[in-house]
């Protein structure tokens, strides 16, 4: 089998991507968040509180005929920005783009943190990272893609998320039709449960490229890029009238600026980040200082190659023995 859905921006500045999704039977569509830096597969529902509810889509379990509590258990995650969810578990069949998985673990939000109640087109997320890192407990659950592995024609899924634009996640197959030549692979270290992997290194606009190696994970929930510090002052070292700003919490400059583009390396492979990712977003929407897609990872203890780079390639994600990651020019 296969699955294949669209990633939509969920604003203007791809702050996050949703896939529609169906939970139970008859259908309940929700717009989840498919995150390779988590593993627990969370929905707004019944069971959230109507104050923390604001537009999202809800799922109720019993609404649904095939739905089962999962009686016992709970859960409670917190993430890297500091959000969080926890609740109650439910098992219910789910659906991405056609690919169903009978009885996966729905775990239902009792409580979400404020940023999410904030995010409206937002319904809960979809953990892709390995099922080690769910925080189900007693018993811990499966993520979506290794429920679907057993009746995937191939043990892979697919990120071509886009710039400001809709792309899509695909389960059991690689679209040839989404990237030019052939797949860069490199090993992933699939403990603590992130798709662990390095950069072979860098380079800053036209500048040599620095081979270096950069472990970090690949996190289609993050939507920044996040590198050691050096390689980020290297960067905006290039950018008239950037500073590193305590005050906004990271590199700012005028919005006018040149930027340079930034390339990455996968083993031999060159990934070329246009300098329009890397110019996000205007601090507030009147002003002409700008916020960096590119920021440093010193206050996170760990380099994170989200979205403002995953989005420059073609990413395969291969759930294989041992796994590994690829990626595509695009
Ligand atoms: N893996 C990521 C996760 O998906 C998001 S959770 C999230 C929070 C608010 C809005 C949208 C998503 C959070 O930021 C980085 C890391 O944790």
């Amino acid at each position: 089998d296969t699955g294949s859905a669209a990633a939509v921006p969920i604003n203007e500045v791809d702050i996050a991507y949703v896939t529609p999704v169906t939970v139970g039977t008859p259908p309940q569509t929700l717009m989840l968040d498919l995150d390779t830096g988590s593993s627990d597969l969370w929905v707004f529902s019944s069971l959230t509180p109507s104050s923390q509810v604001r537009g999202q889509e809800i799922y109720s379990p019993a609404k649904s005929s095939t739905s089962k509590l999962l009686s016992g258990h709970t859960w409670s995650i917190r993430y890297g920005d500091g959000s969080g969810s926890r609740g109650t578990v439910y098992t219910d069949n789910f659906t991405i783009g056609g690919l169903e998985v009978e009885s996966q673990a729905v775990q239902t939000a009792q409580e979400v943190s404020s940023s999410f109640t904030q995010e409206q087109s937002l319904d809960g997320l979809v953990g892709l990272g390995f099922s080690t890192l769910n925080t189900v407990r007693p018993s811990s659950q499966l993520t979506f893609f290794d429920n679907a592995r057993p009746k995937l024609d191939e043990e892979v899924f697919t990120a071509d998320l886009k710039y400001h634009a809709t792309g899509s996640y695909d389960f059991g197959f690689i679209d040839r039709a989404k990237y030019t030549g052939n797949i860069t692979y490199t090993p992933v270290q699939q403990s603590p449960g992130y798709w662990t992997h390095s950069l072979s290194g860098y380079a800053v606009g036209s500048g040599a490229f620095q081979s270096t190696q950069i472990q970090g994970i690949s996190d289609t929930g993050t939507t920044l890029l996040y590198l050691p510090t050096a390689i980020v002052t290297a960067y905006y070292r290039q950018v008239q009238g950037a500073q590193n700003s305590q005050y906004y919490g990271g590199y700012v400059f005028p919005c006018s600026s040149t930027l340079p583009t930034f390339t990455f390396g996968i083993e031999g492979a060159r990934f070329t980040i246009p300098a329009s990712y890397i110019n996000y977003t205007r601090i507030s929407p009147t002003s002409s200082t700008c916020y960096g897609g590119l920021q440093s990872s010193s206050g996170l203890g760990i380099n994170i190659f989200g979205d403002v780079a995953l989005k420059a390639a073609f990413v395969v994600f291969s759930g294989t023995n041992p796994p590994r990651i690829g990626f595509g020019t695009k």
